[in-house]
C-alpha cells in the first residue's frame, strides 16, 4: 500500500507548482535538473538559482527561436545559454514577443548543442500544459532527490512523464442535469473531467439524438471574449448560437464545449496574440511569435467524449477539415460536413481569411 502520488499525480501537482513560481525538479537517467517558468520567475528566485552554481539554459520552441533567430540544434527546441550577468527582464525579453519590435536586437543568443534535450522538452511540454509561455530556465544539479526533499520540491520522473503526456488524458463523466435552452426545451448539460487535473469539458446534448445515426454535432472551444463578450475579433459567438439554433431547429444535436481556450494556449496567451495582432501580425505568425503552434488543441478529447455518450457517426458543423481527419483517426466516423459560416463582420474579416489561407479552413 502506498499514498504516494502516481505519475498523473505528480505531472498535476508539477503544473500548479510552475504556475506559482515555484520549482520543480525533473530527472532523466542522463542527470537532474531544477525547472522554472520563465513567466513566474521572480528577481528573488532567479538569485536563489544563480546561487547554486551551474550553467542554466533557457529552453524554447524552435518557433520562438526562429523569430528570435536562434539557432534551434534539438530540432523542436533550443537551449539558450543564459549569460552570468542575465538579469530577469533579459529571461522575460527572449520568452515574451510583447516588446520584439521595440528592442529586435535581444541576441546574439547562443545555442547549447551538446547533451541531450529531454529534460528540456519536458520543462516546455509542462510550462505550455500549464497554460504559461512555452520557456522554461533548466538549471542541471548534482545533487538529485535529497535535493529535492530537502526544498520540498516536486520531482517528476522524465521518461514516464513523456510517455505518459503523449496519451490523452482519460475524462469521466461527472454528472447530467436537464438544461432548459431557448433553442430547445429537451436540453441537458453533461460533465466531463479529466484524469490529469485538467479542465472540466462541457456536452450539450439537444433532444434524444438516436446512437445508431450520425449525429449532428459541433466541436466548439472555449473563446471566453467571443462566446461571451460578443467580441467582433472572431466568429465564435454566432458559430456557438449559430451551431445551438440548428440543432433546436432539427430536434437533436449535440454540442462540445471544450475547454481549449486561444486553441489550446490559454486565455492569457491568446490575449498576448491579440496585442501582436495589433502590432500588426496575424492569428498564426502570432502564435509562432509567442512559441506556439498554430493549433495547439487536442480533439481526442472531443472523440472520446462522443464515444463515451455512445456516439459513433457524427455530421460535423465546421469549416476545419483538421478537426473532420481528427475524428476519423479516433474512431468517430464524419459522415457528412455541415458547414457553418456565420459572424463575418469588418473586425474579422482578416482572421477568417488567414484561417482560410493558412489553416486550411473552408470558405
Ligand atoms: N491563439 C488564438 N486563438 C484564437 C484566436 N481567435 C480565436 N481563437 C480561438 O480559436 C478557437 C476557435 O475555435 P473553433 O471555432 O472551435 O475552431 P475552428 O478551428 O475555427 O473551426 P470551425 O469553427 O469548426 O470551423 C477558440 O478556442 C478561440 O478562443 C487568435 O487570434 N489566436
Ligand atoms: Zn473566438
Amino acid at each position: 500500500m502506498t499514498l504516494a502520488p502516481d505519475i498523473t499525480e505528480i505531472l498535476a501537482r508539477a503544473r500548479s507548482d510552475l504556475r506559482m513560481g515555484v520549482p520543480v525538479m525533473l530527472a532523466a537517467p542522463q542527470g537532474v535538473a531544477l525547472v522554472m517558468a520563465a513567466e513566474t520567475l521572480d528577481p528573488q528566485r532567479l538569485a536563489d538559482l544563480r546561487a547554486l552554481g551551474g550553467a542554466p539554459v533557457l529552453a524554447i520552441t524552435a518557433r520562438r527561436a526562429e523569430t528570435l533567430k536562434a539557432r534551434p540544434y534539438d530540432g523542436d527546441l533550443a537551449r539558450i545559454v543564459v549569460p552570468p550577468d542575465a538579469t530577469l527582464p533579459w529571461v522575460l525579453g527572449v520568452a515574451d514577443p510583447a516588446d520584439d519590435l521595440k528592442t529586435p536586437m535581444k541576441g546574439p543568443l547562443i545555442s547549447e548543442r551538446d547533451g541531450a534535450a529531454d529534460l528540456h522538452r519536458l520543462a516546455i511540454t509542462l510550462v505550455k500544459s500549464a497554460r504559461l509561455l512555452p520557456a522554461a530556465l533548466v538549471l542541471p544539479l548534482s545533487g538529485g532527490p535529497g535535493f529535492a526533499m530537502r526544498n520540498g520540491l516536486t520531482m517528476v520522473d522524465t521518461p514516464r512523464a513523456a510517455e505518459y503526456l503523449m496519451q490523452a488524458s482519460p475524462l469521466h463523466p461527472v454528472v447530467s442535469a436537464r438544461l432548459p435552452l431557448e433553442v430547445a426545451e429537451a436540453g441537458r448539460l453533461h460533465i466531463f473531467r479529466p484524469e490529469d487535473g485538467g479542465e472540466e469539458h462541457y456536452a450539450i446534448e439537444i433532444g434524444q439524438p438516436d446512437r445508431d445515426a450520425p449525429v449532428l454535432a459541433r466541436l466548439h472551444s472555449a473563446c471566453f471574449t467571443g462566446d461571451l463578450m460578443g467580441s467582433l475579433k472572431c466568429d465564435c459567438g454566432p458559430q456557438l448560437r449559430g451551431a445551438l439554433a440548428q440543432m433546436g431547429a432539427e430536434g437533436a444535436g449535440v454540442l462540445l464545449y471544450l475547454n481549449q481556450e486561444g486553441r489550446g494556449i490559454g486565455l492569457a496567451n491568446k490575449m498576448r496574440a491579440y496585442s501582436l495582432q495589433d502590432q500588426g501580425f496575424d492569428t498564426v505568425e502570432a502564435n509562432h511569435r509567442l512559441g506556439f503552434e498554430d493549433d495547439e488543441r487536442d480533439f481526442r478529447i472531443g472523440a472520446q467524449i462522443l464515444a463515451q455518450m455512445g456516439f459513433s457517426a457524427v455530421r460535423l458543423l465546421t469549416n476545419n477539415p483538421a478537426k473532420i481527419t481528427m475524428m476519423r483517426h479516433n474512431g468517430i466516423e464524419v459522415a457528412e460536413r455541415v458547414p457553418l459560416k456565420l459572424g463575418g463582420n469588418a473586425h474579422n474579416h482578416a482572421y477568417l481569411a488567414t484561417k482560410a489561407a493558412k489553416s486550411g479552413h473552408l470558405l
